[in-house]
């Protein structure tokens, strides 16, 4: 027998079931009605990936700025649980992974090494994966059917518990991730680009590249969906 909060809950999944059903047939990115993601909101992200350099003097390449489609994108992904707009970010991602191999010195006959950072423990769970592993997969795989050698390597682990980026300002974020990764298994043979889902002060990123340096490997850039100004 259903108890009084119990029918609430029941209503109230019931109610976010059929939110979801409604939002699924709108952009992720401009909210049109008819489709989960638009042909705009795609071009949005389609154009001359974003490039700057990141403390220490690492490339960063991005698909985007964190802002209008690119956000509404991610947001999708990462928070509405929008899983089947994963293919619509991943194809972004991928064209600024062959840019960037066609910009930095090549692997030379082996392949270039897409390095996923790690996703909190906390939110593994609440994604049933790591979302940036399964991206950088995606991506990938896309852009290998297009010619391009590149494979994922993962082996970045966080060592201690570290705390969600956001709500922390830029020396929190440094803070918050200095020493937390280390990598573990054989180091990738080849060169290597980091990459992120969104790069905003650039902690997170800049932590991967020193504990993936720290066992020795070649790391070239940091290549990510987008990229926000903090
Ligand atoms: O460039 P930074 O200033 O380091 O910020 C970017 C990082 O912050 C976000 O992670 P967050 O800790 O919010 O975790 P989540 O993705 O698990 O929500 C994001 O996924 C990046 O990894």
């Amino acid at each position: 027998m259903l108890t009084g909060s119990g029918a609430g809950r029941g209503a109230a999944g019931l109610l976010a079931a059929v939110a979801d059903l409604v939002w699924a047939a709108h952009c992720a990115g401009c909210g049109a009605e008819g489709t989960p993601w638009c042909r705009r909101c795609a071009g949005e992200l389609a154009g001359p990936p974003l490039r700057a350099v990141l403390p220490g003097g690492w490339p960063l390449l991005a698909a985007a700025g964190y802002r209008g489609a690119a956000r509404g994108l991610l947001l999708a992904v990462k928070e509405g649980g929008r899983s089947e707009l994963r293919p619509a970010a991943a194809e972004p991602l991928a064209r600024v992974v062959e840019v960037a191999g066609r910009d930095l010195d090549g692997p030379e006959g082996g392949a270039w090494e897409l390095v996923p950072v790690p996703s909190r423990w906390a939110s593994r769970r609440r994604r049933g994966g790591d979302l940036v592993a399964d991206l950088a997969a995606r991506a990938a795989a896309t852009a290998r059917a297009r010619g391009a050698a590149v494979r994922v390597r993962r082996g970045l682990v966080l060592r201690r518990r570290v705390r969600d980026q956001a709500g922390l300002d830029r020396a929190g974020r440094a803070a918050n991730l200095a020493g937390a990764l280390r990598w573990v298994g054989p180091v990738p043979p080849g060169p290597c680009l980091v990459v992120d889902d969104v790069v905003t002060t650039g902690a997170t990123a800049l932590e991967a590249v020193r504990a993936l340096r720290a066992a020795g490997a070649d790391v070239r850039a940091v290549v990510a969906l987008t990229a926000a100004r903090r």
